[in-house]
């Protein structure tokens, strides 16, 4: 499986991705700039965390102008599967991927540190293989990771399942604990935490291994055991 991660200017995590995919998944993985518009030969897309730009204007709303968005959103319309970390979750929701908007954490810090996160769906192609209601252990490091929508937008988010992480203990002011979604399609996430900071014993957790091998046992359900 072909994993492409996506490289704006002021992206920081976009190393640690590559990593999670060659070492702690052992597929392959590669660095796509964002200027470039083509992401046909690759199977998922991987939007990485950082600063695009610098996180003027808003964070993400720069990188969402990007030429490799339209790709992205390509990507996104075929099914593939799309993920966005920290930063790359703020640019999928300011380019209208996903519903809703990160707001400064209520407390106005920058926090980084370990945090339980709760499995509210195992029935996506990011968290089969987990259980739900199981509690992992995964990395924050944000400013702006107060997830907000509107009381309509979260009753139709509920009811499509498609809220898959919540904070057990609300680091940031997140409406209703949130942590990470999908779109309705259940193939574009988007999450706070960064799971591939948490693909070795050494750094404190592996359970974003187990993210990243959702994405490649249902891809290989779909396209390589039955053909
Ligand atoms: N680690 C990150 O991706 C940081 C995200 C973002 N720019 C913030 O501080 O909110």
């Amino acid at each position: 499986m072909r994993f492409a991660v996506v490289v704006f200017p002021g992206s920081n995590c976009d190393r640690d991705m590559l990593h999670a995919i060659t070492d702690g998944l052992q597929e392959e993985a590669a660095f796509v700039w964002h200027t470039e518009t083509d992401l046909s030969e690759y199977d998922a897309v991987l939007l990485p965390g950082g600063f695009s730009h610098g996180d003027y204007l808003r964070a993400g709303a720069m990188g969402a102008t990007a030429p490799i968005m339209q790709a992205v959103k390509e990507a996104a319309a075929q099914g593939k599967p799309v993920l966005g970390v920290c930063n790359g979750f703020q640019i999928l929701l300011e380019s209208g991927l996903l519903p809703g908007a990160l707001l400064r954490n209520e407390k106005l810090s920058f926090i980084c540190r370990n945090v339980p996160i709760t499995i509210r769906s195992k029935d996506t192609m990011f968290t089969n293989q987990f259980t739900n209601d199981e509690e992992i252990v995964l990395p924050i490091a944000h400013g702006d990771g107060n997830y907000f929508c509107d009381e309509a937008t979260y009753q139709s988010l509920a009811e499509h399942n498609q809220i898959i992480f919540t904070y057990p203990n609300n680091p940031n002011g997140s409406v209703h604990d949130i942590a990470g979604i999908t779109n309705k399609e259940g193939n574009v996430l988007g999450m706070m935490p960064h799971p591939e900071r948490a693909v070795e014993a050494l750094l404190g957790s592996t359970d974003g291994v187990r993210l990243f091998r959702s994405i490649l046992i249902h891809w290989r359900e779909a396209h390589v055991l039955n053909a």
